[in-house]
């Protein structure tokens, strides 16, 4: 039985001729938070999504522990608009009872929207509502698909910060998936670099150091991420591949090739 929560080795995912994800290996303990970053497209969601096991590998396996139990909180939250559903109700739908659904809104912060819409939260009310309904399931390993999605950077600092504590409250395993570099650094054990390869990884610091983030996203288009100074010694063209200096791509003839998924 393996100690960490989750793991994935070697894992490729292709789509028809295209390649998603290439020789992905990734490790998850349970108290660590893990963040994946990279471009839109970079098979963030897809990683995610072998990782639950709702979509088969092409190659590679999927790890789970034997005891994981899975908080998953999804980009959005979409509800019917002539729906009345209170935050209360909407959580009552995971099978709760009203006592859990209670602590679940306090431990995020927001008993005092019990009874409103769901519709009628703010961005940041709502994601809070979707942790809670991950939490109800008493999960070891809450994975969070862009928690901040649509919330004021305010709100976006303090929901990591609930994240953060609910990690320390509860001893869980986080996976997330962010484009809020700025703030995840500060909130993150550990950043995974992905463009269809890991491009880089490790504590944020050390990331920091290597200018993947960088060359991925563009320094003028994201300013307040520039803490991302680290060295990348290649690129990628339009299909995410990477293009060694020849122009040799990935999945051709480059002669370093494994040394780019470093
Ligand atoms: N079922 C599918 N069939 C074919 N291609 C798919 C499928 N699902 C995803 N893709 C493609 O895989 C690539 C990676 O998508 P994915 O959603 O994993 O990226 P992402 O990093 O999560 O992007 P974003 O940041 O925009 O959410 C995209 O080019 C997408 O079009």
């Amino acid at each position: 039985m393996p100690d960490a929560l989750l793991q994935c080795e070697k894992l490729c995912l292709q789509f028809g001729e295209r390649t998603i994800l290439d020789n992905i290996n990734l490790s998850l303990n349970p108290g660590e938070i893990v963040t994946l970053i990279g471009p839109n497209g970079a098979g963030k969601t897809s990683l995610v999504r072998a990782l639950l096991g709702l979509i088969q590998p092409t190659t590679g396996k999927v790890v789970q522990h034997s005891d994981l139990r899975i908080g998953y909180m999804p980009q959005k939250l979409h509800v019917e608009v002539s729906l009345p559903l209170t935050a209360q109700r909407f959580l009552g739908l995971t099978g709760a009872n009203k006592r859990e659904v209670a602590d679940a809104l306090q431990h995020v912060g927001i008993s005092h929207l019990a009874k409103s819409p769901i519709q009628r939260l703010s961005g940041g009310e709502t994601q809070r509502v979707l942790l809670a309904r991950a939490l109800l399931r008493k999960p070891n390993l809450l994975i969070l698909d862009e928690p901040a999605q649509g919330v004021d950077v305010v709100g976006q600092a303090e929901l990591y910060e609930l994240i953060g504590q609910i990690r320390h409250q509860t001893g869980c395993g986080v996976l997330m998936v962010s484009h809020d570099l700025h703030l995840v650094m500060a909130a993150t054990d550990s950043v995974i670099c992905l463009n269809q390869h890991v491009c880089c990884q490790g504590h944020p610091e050390s990331v920091s150091n290597d200018p993947a983030y960088l060359e991925l996203f563009g320094r003028s288009a994201h300013p307040a991420i520039a803490v991302y100074t680290h060295h990348h010694d290649h690129s990628h063209d339009i299909h995410g591949d990477v293009v060694c200096g020849d122009q040799h791509s990935h999945t051709g003839d480059c002669p370093n090739k494994d040394q780019h998924r470093a």
